[in-house]
C-alpha cells in the first residue's frame, strides 16, 4: 500500500524512526509510554508471580512460554502486557513488526547499575525483530558485527584469555560461545541450577558469535582484544523509550549492555542530539532498569507434540 507521498507505510515508518545511518534497521522511539504507564508496568513487573531467575549481570522473568528447539510451548501472557503487545503489533508500518502476527513472548530483564548483558544474538527461534521497552533507569545498547568464522583466532580462556571488559567498545573483549552449550545456562551464576529459557534454545542454535560471560562456563572462548570489532552503532535507551531492531541488526550483529555504573556516551551513540547531549558525556545508570523484550517465536509447537 502507498500513501500520498508515494511511499509505502513501512518505508515511511522506517524513515521516521531510524537512528543510525550505519545500521538502518535500528529504530528508536522516545517517550513511547507516558510516566503513568511506566509506573504501572514497573509495579506489575516487580509484583509479578512469575519466577525471577538470577543470571550473571541481570535478573530475568520469562513470560509467554518456554522456547524449545521445536517451537514455543505457549503460556498465557499476563493481562497487564496486553495493551503494549496490541500496540506493538500495529507498529512498523505496512505488514506490522512481526509479519502480521502478534508478539507471543516477553522477557522482563532487571539490571542494577554495574549490571548488563553480554554480547549476544537473540537467535533463529524468533521472527527477526525485537522491540524493547525501557523502564526506570537509562542504559546504552551497543551493536557490533558478528565476528566472521575466519576472524576467530580465539584463545581458550582457561589458558589466560583477558577478563571481561568494563570499558569503551574499541578495546573491549568479544565473548564467544561454544556452540554445544546453551547460552543462558552459561550465563547463570554457578550457584543457580541450569534452567531452560528462550535464549538457551535460541542461543544454542546460534553457534559462534553468541555471547557468554567470561569465567562462567567450561570451554568458552574469548577473542583477543585486537580481534574485537568496534561498535558500529549504539543507542541511548532512556526510560519510557522503545528500541526496535530487525533484519540485519538482528541477524548480523551482536548486541550488549556494558556492565558499568556510568555510561560513556561515545561517538557510536546515535541518538545524542535528540537529548541535547554531546559525545564524551558520561551518564550515571542511576538505579534499577527494567526492560520488556517483546518478540515472536516463529514456531508454536502443536499441542499434540507438547510434553505433559
Ligand atoms: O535489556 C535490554 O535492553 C536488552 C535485552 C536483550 O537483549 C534480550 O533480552 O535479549
Ligand atoms: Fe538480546
Amino acid at each position: 500500500m502507498e500513501n500520498t507521498d508515494g511511499l509505502s507505510y513501512g518505508w515511511e515508518w522506517c524513515r521516521r524512526h531510524r537512528v543510525a545511518p550505519h545500521l538502518p534497521t535500528l529504530f528508536y522511539i522516545p517517550d513511547y509510554v507516558v510516566p503513568e504507564q511506566e509506573a504501572q508496568s514497573l509495579r506489575e513487573a516487580r509484583a509479578s508471580k512469575a519466577k525471577w531467575v538470577q543470571l550473571s549481570g541481570r535478573r530475568l522473568q520469562n513470560l509467554g512460554g518456554v522456547v524449545h528447539a521445536k517451537g514455543l510451548i505457549p503460556a498465557p501472557l499476563p493481562s497487564w502486557l496486553q495493551p503494549l503487545l496490541g500496540r506493538l503489533a500495529e507498529e512498523g508500518g505496512e505488514g506490522g513488526l512481526y509479519g502480521g502476527q502478534p508478539p507471543n513472548h516477553v522477557l522482563v530483564n532487571s539490571y542494577m547499575p554495574g549490571e548488563g548483558i553480554m554480547p549476544h544474538e537473540d537467535g533463529p527461534a524468533y521472527h527477526p525483530v525485537v522491540a524493547i521497552l525501557s523502564l526506570g533507569a537509562p542504559a546504552v545498547l551497543r551493536f557490533r558485527r558478528k565476528p566472521k568464522p575466519e576472524d576467530d583466532s580465539s584463545v581458550p580462556a582457561a589458558t589466560g584469555g583477558p577478563p571481561a571488559r568494563r570499558g569503551s567498545g574499541a578495546e573491549s573483549t568479544s565473548l564467544l560461545q561454544p556452540p554445544e552449550l546453551p547460552q543462558q545456562q552459561q550465563q547463570q551464576r554457578p550457584s543457580s541450577p541450569p534452567q531452560e529459557t528462550p535464549e538457551s534454545v535460541a542461543g544454542a542454535g546460534a553457534g559462534p558469535g553468541a555471547g557468554v560471560a567470561a569465567g562462567e562456563g567450561p570451554g568458552y572462548e574469548v577473542a583477543r582484544p585486537q580481534q574485537c570489532p568496534p561498535y558500529i552503532a549504539s543507542v541511548l535507551l532512556q526510560p519510557r523509550s522503545l528500541v526496535i531492531f530487525r533484519d540485519e541488526a538482528f541477524t548480523d550483529c551482536l548486541h550488549c549492555i556494558e556492565e558499568v555504573s556510568e555510561e560513556l556516551l561515545d561517538e557510536s551513540v546515535a541518538n545524542l542530539d535528540m537529548y541535547g547531549l554531546s559525545p564524551g558525556t558520561t551518564l550515571p545508570r542511576g538505579g534499577e532498569r527494567i526492560s520488556l523484550t517483546v518478540r515472536r517465536v516463529a514456531r508454536v509447537m502443536p499441542s499434540i507434540l507438547r510434553p505433559r
